[in-house]
């Protein structure tokens, strides 16, 4: 997942998509990118880092316009190291259009033959979100009558990218001198929302989050398969683009993605996993008996919410026992295994006494590679546990993620293919208890009667969109860069060393 947000305002909207990216960062951790837009010239900066280094004063103030977009980057395609990837990405024909995207596209090296052959584009990176600008601007320019643009030849041209692309897909694009477009794969797959603040401005982002934090009230979700065009003054006009579209949004963004203060989708992220904590409550009791727990720990930062309801249904006492470093980022989206160790132990202290004589039942929100619970598991036995029980308010993480969640390989993941006590031996707890599949869907589908379902195929190995196979999920890592086992990007790790 990546964090987009878009803006059409009749004030300078620069310092306002700064803030928006900023409250989506947690989405995206590894480059940084605005786009504004003034006299149908595109000003754009973008760069590797999180938003607070890739943006210094001169950047901002070389960001001029009232409408523009932004994006938050944790690669899924391509190389996740280029800042060529970074986006947003720019083609000049039809008028001049930058996008932002957020998903992953499943066929993007057909399309990217396709792209060559018959229509004659150039695609200069591995990333399959230029091959998605691509194609959009192709159909783009197939379904323009005239200019100005009308608002029916653009949702003409996303039918089209929808009849072409496969995948998951929140996008977000402006197109010069007309406004911004926003559309959402027929799955509705990765979020996306719209809000409007007082003066009028308009604005679209991944999470409710960005929105109620620069002061825009939400208004709506963008539906599966809608297109939203925003005309720069402001004028919003929408339309239904897909031919079957359904509701079946990423349970993971409710397990772990998304901030726990948005509600995605009209579901609250935080009842969410306050509803996986309730379900996880019981397995436990089947598992271990209570008496035998003296206190139940999260691992910070989002088992929290499931944490603490579940230790109230058991009635033990909730304590704080690991201590966040707010200034290292989150783990689990930092790209290399290498990496992704060495920042559990930079991220994570514990406080000792919450552990020496105790039985701890330790909680986390997921266990994907088992980086995290390993590392956890050990810490709280060197800080003198009797025994180390461990929860994970998801499923066992079983099958690859192709829709935008960097979990390439079944390999990588340590409970494919493993029985749970295998999966406990690896992590060396003394008991190990995951939610159930039909549970969580249940515990979260509970709160939005109106969805079709959930994309879960990392917990179940079903693909919504129908067409996954063993082989194209290979294929969609022959590209990969910086994803590889002990790969390691030793410059994330350094201190910011910018000079303005
Ligand atoms: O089994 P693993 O491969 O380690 O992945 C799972 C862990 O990674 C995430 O934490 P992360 O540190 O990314 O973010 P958080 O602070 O939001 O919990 C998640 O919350 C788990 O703790
Ligand atoms: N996580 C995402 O949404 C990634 C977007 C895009 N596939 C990229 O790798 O840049
Ligand atoms: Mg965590």
């Amino acid at each position: 997942m990546c964090g987009i947000v878009g803006v059409v305002s009749s004030a300078p909207v620069n310092q306002l998509i700064y803030d928006a990216l900023l409250l989506l960062q947690h989405r995206g951790q590894d480059a940084a990118g605005i786009v504004t837009q003034q006299e149908r010239k595109f000003f754009m900066h973008k760069a590797k880092g999180m938003v607070r280094d890739v943006f210094r004063t001169r950047n901002m103030r070389a960001l001029p316009g009232n409408c523009g977009l932004g994006q938050v980057r944790y690669p899924t395609a391509g190389n996740a190291y280029s800042e060529e990837e970074a986006q947003p990405f720019y083609v000049n024909a039809p008028f001049g259009i930058v996008l932002v995207h957020n998903g992953n596209l499943t066929n993007a090296q057909a399309l990217k033959a396709e792209l060559f052959s018959a229509d004659h584009r150039h695609i200069n990176t591995e990333s399959d979100s230029e091959v998605l600008l691509n194609v959009l601007a192709h159909e783009l320019e197939k379904s323009t009558r005239g200019v100005p643009l009308q608002p029916d030849d653009v949702f003409t041209a996303v039918r089209n990218v929808h009849r072409r692309i496969r995948g998951s897909y929140a996008v977000i694009a402006l197109i010069a001198g007309h406004g911004l477009l926003a559309f959402r794969d027929p799955f509705g797959i990765r979020p996306l929302a719209m809000g409007r603040s007082k003066d009028g401005t308009v604005m679209v982002g991944s999470e409710s989050v960005a929105l109620e934090g620069t002061s825009h009230v939400f208004e709506r979700n963008i539906d599966p398969g809608e297109a939203v065009f925003i005309a720069l003054d402001g004028t919003v006009h929408a339309k239904q683009c897909a031919e079957r579209p359904r509701l079946h949004p990423c349970i993971f963004e409710f397990v772990y993605l998304a901030r726990p203060d948005s509600v995605l989708d009209g579901i609250s992220v935080y009842q969410a996993r306050l509803n996986l904590g309730e379900t996880l409550a019981k397995r436990v009791i089947s598992t271990v008996p209570p008496s035998d727990i003296d206190v139940v720990i999260p691992i910070p930062e989002s088992s929290r919410p499931s944490a603490t309801q579940l230790a109230h249904l058991l009635g033990l006492p909730y304590r704080e026992g690991f201590v966040k470093n707010r200034y290292v980022g989150r783990t689990f989206i930092m790209p290399g295994q290498g990496v992704r160790k060495k920042s559990v132990r930079q991220k994570l202290n514990v406080i000792g006494s919450e552990f020496k004589g105790r039985n701890v039942l330790l909680v986390d929100d997921s266990i994907v590679r088992g980086t995290t619970s390993r590392e956890i598991v050990q810490m709280a036995r060197d800080a003198g546990a009797r025994k180390v029980y461990l929860a994970s308010a998801a499923p066992p993480v079983r099958f690859p993620n192709v829709y935008g969640i960097d979990m390439p390989t079944s390999s990588e993941l340590v409970a494919h293919g493993r029985s749970v006590e295998e999966v406990r031996e690896i992590i060396g707890c003394d008991a190990l208890i995951y939610q159930d599949v039909d549970a969580m869907k249940k515990a979260i589908g509970s709160l939005n009667p109106k969805l079709d379902g959930f994309d879960a195929s990392c917990f179940d190995g079903v693909y919504v969109t129908g067409d996954i196979t063993a082989a194209d999920i290979a294929r969609l890592n022959e590209n990969r860069v910086g994803v590889e086992e002990g790969g390691e990007d030793t410059s994330r790790l350094a201190l910011p060393n910018h000079v303005d």
